[in-house]
Order: C-alpha cells, then sequence, then structure tokens
C-alpha cells in the first residue's frame, strides 16, 4: 500500500455510502412510517439504535412519523394491578378499566421513553396520541372470533377496542416542516366521545394511508411473514395475505399486521414491509442496502 492509498476500512465506508446513493435521491422528501412493536422495545441498545436510524432518515430529508405498540408493556402493568386480560384475533378485549391503563402506558411512559431516545439520538421527537390536534378518530370494532366446532363465526364484544375511521394528518404535516419527528401512541377519541384502545398495526397503516407515505415499515420480534414450515415469506400480495389467513397459516398478532399492510398498499402506499426489530438497524438495511430483509407487502 502506498502512503496515500485509502484504509480499506474507510473506503468500505465510502462505498456503503455511495451503494445509498440512488436511494438517499430516490427517497428525499417521502414520509415513511414505522411502527414499533412492543416486543421490539425490549433491549435497550435496539432501541437506541432504532432511535438513530429514524433521526438518520430525517437528517437524510425524509419524513418520518414513528407509531409505537406496547402489548407487553400494557400486559405488565395490568398483571401488577390484577386486571384479567385476553385476546381475541390479536386484538385486547378492553374494558373501561383497561382502557385507561393502556392509556396510562401508551401515551404516558411508553411514549415519552421513545421521544427520550430520539432526543439522545439527537433528534426532536414530539409525543402525542391519535386524541391530540385529532389525528384519529375512531369507531368501536365489532369482534368476531371463528368457532373451532361449527366453523362459524361467533360476535365477540370486544369493549373499548376501535378502528380508526377518520384520520387528520395536519399535526403530523405541521411537525414535520418544523423539523420535529412525530411519536404516536395507538389512542384515540371515538365517534361517541369513549376513549379507544387501537391496535398499534392498525393504527399505523390507517397514518401511513392517510399520509400518502411511501414507506411503511412494522418492526416486530419474528422475521417476517413465516410460511407453514418456519420459512420467511419475502413477498406478498392481497391474494396471497388472504390466503394464508385462510389456512391458518397467520395467526395472533400477525393478523392485523398483514391486514394493516393490505389496507396501507391498497390505499396507495408504495410498499410495507413486516421486519424484524431485533437485527441491529433492521430498518436501515431495508431502505439503503440491497440487503433487506423482511416480508415485503405490495399490491
Ligand atoms: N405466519 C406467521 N409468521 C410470523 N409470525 C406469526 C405468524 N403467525 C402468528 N405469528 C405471531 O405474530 C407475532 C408478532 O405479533 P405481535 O406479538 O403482536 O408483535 P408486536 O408486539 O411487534 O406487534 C409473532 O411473534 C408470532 O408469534
Ligand atoms: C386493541 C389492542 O389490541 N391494542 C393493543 C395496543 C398496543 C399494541 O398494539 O402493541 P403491540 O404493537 O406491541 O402489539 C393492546 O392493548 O395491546
Amino acid at each position: 500500500m502506498t502512503d496515500n492509498a485509502p484504509d480499506p476500512a474507510l473506503l468500505a465506508k465510502a462505498e456503503t455510502l455511495t451503494e445509498a446513493l440512488p436511494y438517499l435521491q430516490r427517497y428525499a422528501g417521502a414520509t415513511f412510517v414505522v411502527k414499533y412493536g412492543g416486543h421490539a422495545m425490549g433491549d435497550p441498545e435496539l432501541a437506541r439504535d432504532f432511535a438513530e436510524d429514524v433521526v438518520l432518515l430525517q437528517a437524510v430529508g425524509i419524513n418520518p412519523i414513528v407509531v409505537h405498540g406496547g402489548g407487553p408493556q400494557i400486559g405488565a402493568m395490568l398483571k401488577r394491578l390484577g386486571v384479567e386480560s385476553e385476546f381475541v384475533g390479536g386484538l385486547r378485549v378492553t374494558d373501561a378499566e383497561t382502557a385507561k391503563i393502556a392509556e396510562m402506558v401508551l401515551a404516558g411512559s411508553i411514549n415519552k421513553e421513545i421521544v427520550g431516545w430520539i432526543g439522545q439520538a439527537g433528534g426532536k421527537g414530539v409525543g402525542i396520541s391519535g386524541k391530540d390536534a385529532g389525528l384519529v378518530t375512531a369507531e368501536k370494532v365489532q369482534g368476531r372470533e371463528p368457532n373451532p366446532l361449527s366453523g362459524i363465526e361467533r360476535h365477540v364484544d370486544l369493549g373499548f377496542v376501535g378502528e380508526p375511521v377518520a384520520v387528520d394528518p395536519s399535526i403530523l404535516r405541521s411537525l414535520a416542516a418544523q423539523g420535529f419527528i412525530p411519536v404516536v401512541a395507538p389512542i384515540a377519541m371515538g365517534v361517541d366521545g369513549h376513549t379507544y384502545n387501537i391496535n398499534a398495526d392498525t393504527m399505523a397503516g390507517a397514518i401511513a394511508a392517510a399520509c400518502g407515505a411511501k414507506r411503511f415499515f412494522l418492526l416486530t420480534d419474528v422475521a417476517g411473514v413465516l410460511d407453514k414450515a418456519g420459512d420467511l415469506m419475502t413477498d406478498l400480495d392481497p391474494a396471497g395475505v388472504a390466503a394464508l389467513q385462510a389456512d391458518g397459516t397467520i395467526s395472533g398478532g400477525m393478523i392485523p399486521k398483514v391486514e394493516t399492510c393490505v389496507a396501507a398498499v391498497q390505499a396507495g402506499v408504495d410498499a410495507a414491509v413486516i421486519l424484524d426489530g431485533r437485527v441491529p438497524h433492521a430498518m436501515l438495511l431495508e431502505i439503503f442496502t440491497r440487503r433487506g430483509a423482511g416480508t415485503l407487502v405490495h399490491v
């Protein structure tokens, strides 16, 4: 090596940046919605990586919007308070007391924790819930569960579980225009004036659609959608998703994920990706390199 030959490690860094160039050009000015799941939040190191990735997105001209979950954390608080809880079709049955606790955990501690991580990474996060500035208005979900004996769906009252029926993204646009990163908790006001607990995937998909997001990422604790043999499915369209739901390959928390991905891409989001949040910098690898991972849902 001559004296002026660059250090190979530095050269590799420069090559990484040039590899990212076409993606940087493609996404400048675009809105990306990132759903950060409660299971992906467990490890503080990974949480710091996640916050750095979000701040980096903003630094390269993308408008990131974070929508977070917190199912395991709500579960832990309910347990501490001695309140029973059950899930039907991936949704938590939510009575009035559970709705209060869910709001406290989601819009309180978790929301502010994420805002704190973003701050530590040098960004300006602003934590809100769907209630703020009328961002999301919800209606009660009509829960259904198939009866394994008859195969006939039975009606289940999920209580204060809502689905977004109107999204007013103006607060998100204002925050982004001022250089703030919105961090949204999945709680919303109902048209009936009650507080509704919304599955975070569903909330994120509705926001992605309303904002005309180019990309919608769901960070979770699995590699993506797995087939019956446990292998990763890298590519799915709405018909493929319907087939996996019909044959029972997709269950529990994966149900709202794939449903919200399909709704988002059908509403004009270019692509939705279910990603493994346990992999450091999973989102950056997906966006800026040719080594994307996870399950891509597209029309
Ligand atoms: N076909 C499938 N592929 C991958 N995960 C699945 C599938 N069917 C059900 N799941 C479950 O969905 C879970 C992810 O949903 P969830 O626990 O709600 O995560 P999060 O808290 O990130 O929203 C996985 O950990 C897995 O147990
Ligand atoms: C109605 C409903 O199920 N709401 C969810 C909201 C949090 C959530 O979705 O968190 P994850 O993304 O971590 O699963 C709940 O109460 O657990």
